[in-house]
């Protein structure tokens, strides 16, 4: 499987609608390179401006669906479109992932569950989605993430759980806390004994300096590819089948030990 993650550089200076044509345009140049090409989360408003959120909110078949769902479908790839700042018909406010076949159909959406900001900006802003999502893509299982919720091994420990053997995280991770985004890609491949491809932003929008640094991470916790900081797309061509190589050799999942008790005090 050759895979092209696309670090897309959110800047003030660019309008959602002219990044949504260009990154569509990065998409469609990936015919013929790449089977998968993923990108990161919230690249039409950015991560961290927060106070585009509502404004800028789309239903799930919005402008960005119908843009990547074509691109999808002219590339013939599958299409991890990142996320967008989804508005339920209830109102509500999301932080959405899409997912797309080949042809152009939309596979998977995944709401972000861990939000982040504490008790400010996406943690209040938006919903907190409630379900795990894994797809059967190009002959394996993928499990989809975000962000954050790269902090929480028990979500990819239940994506695992699910069959997920390649672990799809979009994302708008800021340059300041970088050393953690590399260390935990790789804990997460390590742990769970997966492929991690965890795809960030570049480029500054909220005053936030974004780590880009994008990263492929194999089943034994070797990186196969990390992108540099500035906007760039990192193709990598990797086996998903080594994934029950490394788990038949090493079969350390198989020696978790489920429901212990808590400490006696
Ligand atoms: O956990 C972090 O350090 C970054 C998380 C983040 O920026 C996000 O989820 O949007």
């Amino acid at each position: 499987m050759r895979a092209s993650l696309i670090q897309v550089a959110v800047d003030e200076g660019e309008s959602t609608a002219s990044r949504r044509t260009r990154v569509a345009s990065l998409v469609r140049d990936q015919a013929g390179v790449a089977d998968l090409v993923m990108l990161p989360e919230l690249w039409t408003t950015g991560a961290f401006a927060y106070q585009r959120f509502a404004d800028e909110a789309e239903p799930i078949d919005g402008p960005t669906h119908e843009t990547m769902a074509k691109a999808a479908s002219d590339a013939g790839v599958w299409l991890h479109a990142g996320s967008i700042p989804e508005r339920d018909p209830d109102g509500s406010l999301y932080n959405t992932s899409l997912l797309f076949s080949p042809s152009g159909e939309l596979t998977a959406a995944y709401r972000k569950i861990h939000r982040f900001g504490f008790d400010q900006g996406e943690a209040v802003l938006m919903g907190a989605g409630t379900e795990l999502r894994t797809v059967r893509l190009a002959g394996t299982t993928a499990g989809l993430a975000t962000c954050y919720d790269l902090r929480f091994p028990e979500l990819f420990r239940g994506l695992v759980d699910a069959g997920a053997e390649v672990l799809l995280l979009s994302a708008g991770w800021p340059e300041r806390r970088r050393a953690h985004w590399t260390l935990l890609a790789q804990a997460r491949a390590v742990e769970n004994q997966a492929f991690v491809l965890a795809c960030g932003t570049a480029g500054t929008h909220a005053g936030v300096p974004q780590a880009g640094h994008s990263i492929v991470v194999d089943p034994w916790g070797e990186v196969l590819a990390q992108a540099g900081a500035e906007e760039e797309v990192l193709t990598v061509e990797f086996d998903p089948a080594k994934v029950a190589t490394v788990r038949e050799q090493f079969p350390a999942l198989k020696d978790r030990v489920l429901g212990l008790a808590a400490p006696r005090h």
